[in-house]
């Protein structure tokens, strides 16, 4: 008798999975598209370290394949039932990561870009959300400190930084890489709020709304600078005078959600 085959899974096609190779080193970095087994043993193949899917929009039988080549880390896992990727572990609904994974997976709002009222381009809602809606997410290069603060140093003299403190260890920036929603403004009083969310090892920014929002409208977060490097146009009216003397030059960053 004919035996069926084992493994029917790894055979699936991984017909859109976007694959983000990291080395240790964070800087280095580079998408592979994979398409099929052969795309995911090579990704295994690079000796660059951790595979992370980043976004997955095939079945669970395709993403069990790929963790069968060992490397890859499922963040987004919510298709295979919000475990935190290892295989065989069975699904975890209703605990925090399994919630904030679910979060990141719906669908995120349509975001437009056009002239801000308050300074360059700005981040537009295409549609109507509610408070609390996940908006999308804040994406960028991956970077140390130490990186963040060479070329923090240029982003300050240009007036234009699109760094974002992740964590202790990195920063995103956003500046050649990213989404729409980096061209959010700041304000000190903001219909939205990002927040830093741990899944499956990493650190991700989503960006969720403060209020009821109406199509068409500006998104804003509080950029959350510590008051030292505040640039002028982020410092609260009343302390601006005060503090302008004393305001040591330090680069530009955007700080994580307190929320
Ligand atoms: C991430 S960018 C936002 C998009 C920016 N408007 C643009 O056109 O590229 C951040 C930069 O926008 C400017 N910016 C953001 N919010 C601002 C505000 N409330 N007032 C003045 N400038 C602001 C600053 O130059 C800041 O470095």
């Amino acid at each position: 008798m004919k035996k069926t085959s084992p493994a029917r899974s790894t055979l699936l096609v991984h017909a859109s999975l976007r694959l983000r190779v990291e080395s240790n080193a964070p800087v280095y970095k580079m998408e592979l598209l994979v398409r099929n087994t052969v795309d995911a043993q090579r990704a295994a193949k690079t000796g660059l370290g951790d595979v992370t899917v980043q976004r997955v929009n095939a079945k669970a039988d395709n993403v069990h394949a790929l963790l069968l080549h060992g490397i890859v880390t499922l963040m987004f896992a919510a298709i295979a039932g919000c475990g935190d990727g290892s295989l065989g572990e069975p699904p975890r609904r209703g605990d925090e990561q399994c919630n904030n994974m679910r979060l990141l997976l719906r669908q995120h709002q349509r975001i437009l870009l056009t002239k801000s009222d308050i300074t360059g381009w700005g981040a537009f809602l295409k549609n109507s959300v509610n408070k609390n809606d996940y908006l999308g997410e804040y994406t960028g290069e991956l970077i140390s400190h130490q990186e963040a603060d060479k070329r923090g140093k240029m982003y300050d003299r240009a007036n234009s930084s699109f760094l974002f403190t992740l964590n202790d260890e990195y920063v995103l920036d956003a500046r050649y890489k990213g989404d729409k929603l980096k061209f959010a403004n700041h304000s000190a009083n903001p219909n939205c709020y990002p927040k830093v969310m741990f899944s499956a090892g990493d650190h991700r920014v989503a960006i969720f709304a403060n209020e009821n929002m109406e199509a068409g409208q500006e998104i804003f977060y509080d950029y959350n600078y510590s008051p030292n490097v505040a640039p002028q146009w982020a410092r609260p009216p009343e302390s601006s005078k005060k503090a302008e003397s004393s305001v040591p030059r330090g680069r530009a960053k955007k700080h994580q959600s307190q929320q």
